[in-house]
């Protein structure tokens, strides 16, 4: 345990360290400069683990599949999200994990994938990554592309993680098993008697332990990279040997010498760390060189990313279309098809969404798109891929855009790592909350309006559901259960709101995930909101009357500034225009409506070839034409061709017949120039 702790020390501290070290940042007149990496589609690195420096093994979607297959090595991956509170906090965790057991490399190596980098998130769909952090075993000389196994154990602590590996190496059968890695089973005791003065030109020791002890297993990993040193494990049951050795009590260590002598080893506690060290400065045992994480060839492109000055009294629109960006592009990417109840769930958010969004109007259009082919969709079951074609636009339909990148303002985190996405989420669910309450009509027609809990449930299923942080998923959903029946109105939908955020940041207040410029108090606080506090019997207390007013003003769509906003160039369609209006509720919503056989063609596509007489069968071929979208042509692409191909033969033809017609005719007048 000691030598655990003494690991955990080293890496640890650094951890530890880090979140609070401030943001390599420069200030030049007017400007601040974070310098980061090249990061999660940002242009900005998450950077919770750096190659060559810590000693986890950092993937990505070019190297994980090399790596783990057909390995001499078993893996256990940690397939992690740079933004997810519960991933920046468990990091220290991993980290001391990876030095602890760096000496067990040959034979198992700890690594990381961070599923929340765009050029990850094809490989973390393919691994059926849907929550942060996952883990995932690979066994050694897997010739077979697998998804791993995953980790089971009761926590996540190190010492348990630490012996779930153990318990995995052993589980390789004799033909898969790193051949780096000694034998983990016991020998029978008697046989160390035997071994008693004999000449071997190594030391062997033997550890001697109960059946449920891992001290002697840990010390055998922790010699792999020694040479001329062998070590054993043996079971205490038979106390004959122990007497004859001279073990009173376990574990203990036996060692035998090179050169026939032997004896107990003393060491001052009986803890890994004491035995694998007393072994590891025996004369004569060296080590070999070890094969290590790299550090890469190229160093990190290291780009200036500028700090860009907000004003936190505002909502920016950068925001919330950087968080539908990861959640379309990213976040639903990770479900390779979407089916009952996750595709119910989608479709009453986007239906959300789209209906309450105060965005500029390309983003609504396309949310409005998305909705209603979600809406109408008869099938039970959509690729993800069809999703994607359609947020992408590959109709090349004018006006409707959505930025394909994030550009982070009001949720600019002073590290790489920290804010962003989950911060645009919140902002996101606090707009919808408000705007429903602020324009009762909005969602009429929809199914929901009756519902004053109807944006909340939504909300609540979406996090449930996608959501990648599943502790955060988890969390909510408790706060749901216990309080979400009390809200009757839409106002009280927004304080409901609210209030669990407020719950969430005095929980994670001090915590890894907490950015230091942007601590995690009571919100508004109250420079932002006067008025909003006030102190009754000497305590402070909230306004709730004005927190609401605050929360409209603040959340409503006429705060959101589009300064910082990617600029969508010809998408825009309102390019010239004034500022774009924010909606004035349904009625805007509708006329945002795209003519219906635009908006309705991808759902007319998989719709007329599911409702075919071939039934079922075409249903099938309809899912499975959309994953054609992946490289680059949609079922419609295909459909539309196919209609011009159609068209332009029946053209020729008819210009065929047009012409022989002609000629007969010039023939009749060549051969009968009288008539
Ligand atoms: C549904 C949900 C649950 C989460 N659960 C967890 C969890 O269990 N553990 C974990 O580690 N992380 C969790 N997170 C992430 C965490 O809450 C933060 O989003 C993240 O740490 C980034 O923090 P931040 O500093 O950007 O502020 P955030 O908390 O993300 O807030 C974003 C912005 O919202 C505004 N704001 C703050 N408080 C309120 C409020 N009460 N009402 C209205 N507006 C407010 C402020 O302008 C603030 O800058 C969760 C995120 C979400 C969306």
């Amino acid at each position: 345990m000691a030598a655990a702790g003494a690991a955990v020390r080293s890496p640890g501290a650094r951890a530890a360290r880090s979140p609070q070290s401030p943001p390599r940042a420069v200030r030049l007149p007017g400007l601040l400069l974070l310098l980061a990496a090249a990061g999660p589609g940002a242009g900005r690195a998450a950077r919770l683990y750096r190659a060559g420096e810590d000693a986890v093994w950092v993937l990505d979607s070019g190297s994980v599949r090399g790596a783990t297959a057909n390995s001499s090595a078993a893996w256990l991956v940690q397939f992690y999200s740079s933004w997810c509170g519960h991933c920046i906090g468990y990091a220290p965790t991993w980290r001391a994990l990876a030095g602890d057991v760096r000496d067990w490399a040959a034979a198992i190596r700890v690594a990381v994938l961070d599923c929340a980098e765009e050029k990850n998130q094809e490989v973390c769909r393919a691994y059926d990554i849907h929550f942060y952090p996952t883990f995932r075993y690979f066994k050694a000389f897997t010739k077979e592309f697998t998804t791993g196994e995953n980790f089971r154990g009761p926590d996540r602590e190190l010492r348990t993680v630490r012996r779930t590996m153990i318990d995995f190496l052993q589980n390789h059968t004799d033909s898969s098993r790193p051949p780096a890695c000694p034998g983990l089973d016991p020998i029978p005791p008697r046989d160390v008697l035997a071994l008693l003065g004999s000449h071997r030109g190594h030391y062997m020791a033997v550890l001697f332990e109960s059946n449920s002890s891992y001290v002697g297993r840990e010390v055998i990993l922790d010699l792999i990279p020694y040479e001329n040193v062998v070590v054993n494990r043996a079971l205490d049951g038979d106390r004959a040997v122990l007497e004859k050795l001279g073990v009173a009590t376990v574990p203990a260590c036996y060692l035998l010498h090179p050169n026939g002598s032997h004896g107990l080893v003393q060491v001052a506690k009986p803890l890994r760390s004491f035995f694998s060290s007393y072994l590891k400065s025996l004369p004569d045992v060296r080590k070999k060189s070890l094969s290590l994480p790299e550090k890469p060839n190229k160093e990190e492109s290291t780009e200036v990313v500028a700090w860009r000055e907000f004003d936190r009294a505002k909502l920016y629109t950068a925001d919330l279309e950087s968080g539908l960006h990861y959640l379309l592009r990213v976040e639903l990417a990770a479900h390779r098809s979407l089916a009952g109840a996750e595709l119910k769930t989608l479709r009453d958010f986007m239906t959300i969404v789209a209906k309450l969004f105060p965005g500029r109007p390309p983003v609504r259009k396309l949310l409005v798109t998305l909705q209603e082919w979600l809406a109408t969709l008869p099938l039970d079951r959509i690729p993800y891929n069809a999703v994607l074609d359609l947020v992408n636009n590959k109709m090349r339909i004018s006006g409707i855009f959505l930025p394909s990148r994030v550009r982070w303002v009001g949720c600019q985190g002073s590290r790489p790592e920290l804010r962003g996405y989950p911060c645009s989420l919140w902002k996101l669910f606090h707009t919808l909350t408000v705007q429903a309450s602020s324009q009762p009509d909005a969602l009429a027609g929809t199914g929901l309006e009756e519902d004053p809990q109807a944006v909340l449930q939504a909300i609540r299923r979406y996090v449930r559901t996608f959501f990648g942080c599943r502790e955060c998923g988890q969390h909510f959903e408790e706060m749901a259960t216990e309080s979400l029946d009390s809200v009757k109105t839409a106002d009280q939908a927004v304080l409901w709101l609210w209030r669990s955020h407020n719950a969430v940041n005095s929980r994670l207040a001090g915590q890894l995930s907490e950015d230091p410029k942007f601590p995690k108090v009571p919100w508004p606080t109250p420079d932002l909101c006067p008025a909003c506090h006030e102190e009754i019997k000497g305590l402070d207390s909230w306004h709730e009357g004005q927190v609401l007013a605050f929360l409209k003003r603040h959340y409503g769509g006429s705060n959101l500034l589009d300064t910082y906003s990617v600029d969508l160039g010809d998408a825009r369609g309102s390019r010239g225009l004034p500022a774009p209006e924010r909606p004035q509720g349904h009625q805007d919503a509708a006329s945002l409506r795209l003519p219906s056989s635009l908006s309705e063609s991808p759902q007319h596509l998989l719709d007329v070839r599911a409702q075919s007489p071939r039934g079922p069968r075409a249903r099938g071929e309809a899912e499975a034409a959309a994953p054609v979208l992946g490289i680059g042509f949609s079922s419609l692409d295909m459909s539309l061709c196919l209609v011009l191909y159609v068209a332009s033969s029946l053209f020729l033809m008819l210009m065929y017949f047009f012409f022989r017609v002609r000629s007969k005719r010039w023939k009749v007048r060549l051969y009968h120039p009288a008539v």
